[in-house]
């Protein structure tokens, strides 16, 4: 289904805890919501879920509304799935039982069809006769997607699905359910606080903090376009450097005269920020422009050196790992990118 919010606010007593959210998730695609804890994640999904009502704005299934004004569809008339950070599987149950629980409107053949149907989808075919006590939280987890997938349901929430897992398999699990739901055609939406695992599952992720929605995007968009500061800090790593506009399409830095990203509203030599990536920042020998290592962050194939430039800013590099040097040396830099990303004004909510 295709899932519209329009300038939805949701909060509790009154008070918003998010306002003015509008996005758009197309039929079959997987969407996620970043963001800090606290944020409101989970009650925009609780929301569109029908757990809670709105303060404002509409949702909308495939045109027609779910919540509004005049409308407020009860959770079981909205054909929405939903799994909970904690499973929420029944003990007394074996994993077939726990996946038939929801499919009491069907024949005993006909929902033990479709149960066993959704088990071999996610991969867990051979273990429904086990005990959820009996499985690692990741099969628990994918039980808990199976009981969500069985009544065919038009979307599907996942409320920070994978949170009770270890890293390692947290991304391992979000790709297995991924291909899951892409398999059965049906749309998600999922809340986490980890950008891995937005990359890894989103179509389109949803960043919320300071009570708006800041931007709604395709993970390339949200990294290489952030809308503001706020997401182009809670989205990947970099740095904020001054600048200064020379004409509409340049800026200058210490680091030399740039191309920006869009064209700039202030006017010549007015101040404004640039964002700097780590990996736009090339390490490079011959280099006439040096830095120096403050901080150093092995990561394996790479390291992430966090250097000083002359000015004293700070701007963080990606180089390979062989190129192994100690914290107080300088090493030369230069910036391998066509177009920065540069901030005039204060950060403000974007819409979808
Ligand atoms: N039932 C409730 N009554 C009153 N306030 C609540 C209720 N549930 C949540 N809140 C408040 O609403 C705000 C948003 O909470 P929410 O759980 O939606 O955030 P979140 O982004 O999902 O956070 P986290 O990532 O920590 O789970 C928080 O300030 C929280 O304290």
């Amino acid at each position: 289904m295709r899932l519209e919010l329009d300038g939805v606010a949701v909060g509790y007593r009154g008070r918003k805890v998010v306002q003015d959210a509008s996005l758009v998730l197309q039929e079959g695609e997987i969407g996620c919501l970043l963001g800090p804890s606290g944020a409101g994640k989970t009650t925009l999904l609780r929301a569109i879920a029908g757990f809670e009502p709105l303060l404002a704005g509409r949702i909308l299934c495939n045109g027609q509304p779910l919540a509004g004004a005049d409308v407020h569809l009860p959770p079981e008339r909205r054909q929405i799935g939903m799994v909970f950070q904690d499973h929420a599987l029944l003990p007394h149950l074996d994993v077939l039982g726990n996946v038939r629980f929801g499919l009491f409107r069907h024949s005993r053949a006909k929902a033990e069809a479709r149960a066993r149907e959704v088990l071999e989808l996610v991969g867990l075919g051979e273990f429904s006769a086990r005990h959820p006590h009996e499985l690692s939280g990741g099969q628990q987890q994918r039980v808990a997607l199976a009981r969500a997938l069985a009544p065919q349901p038009r979307l599907v929430l996942l409320d920070e699905p994978f949170s009770s897992l270890d890293p390692e398999l947290r991304e391992r699990l979000a790709v297995e359910v991924r291909d899951a739901l892409k398999a059965t055609g049906v749309g998600a939406l999922l809340v986490t606080h980890s950008q891995a695992e937005a990359f890894a599952m989103a179509d389109r992720i949803g960043v919320i903090g300071r009570g708006h929605l800041q931007q709604w995007a395709s993970p390339y968009d949200l990294y290489h376009r952030p809308a503001c500061r706020f997401v182009a800090g809670f989205v990947g790593e970099g740095v904020m450097l001054p600048a200064r506009v020379v004409d509409e399409r340049h800026v200058s830095t210490e680091l030399g005269v740039l191309a920006a990203d869009r064209q700039l509203a202030s006017p010549a030599g007015s101040q404004v920020d640039m964002l700097l990536r780590p990996d736009d920042v090339v390490h490079d020998d011959d280099a006439t422009l040096k830095a120096v290592i403050v901080r150093r962050h092995f990561r394996g194939a790479d390291f992430l050196y966090t250097l000083r430039l002359e000015s004293g800013h700070i701007v963080q590099a990606l180089v390979p790992s062989h190129h192994d040097h100690a914290v107080g040396h300088a090493i030369g830099i230069r910036l391998d990118l066509e177009h920065v990303v540069v901030f005039e004004g204060p950060c403000e909510p974007a819409g979808p």
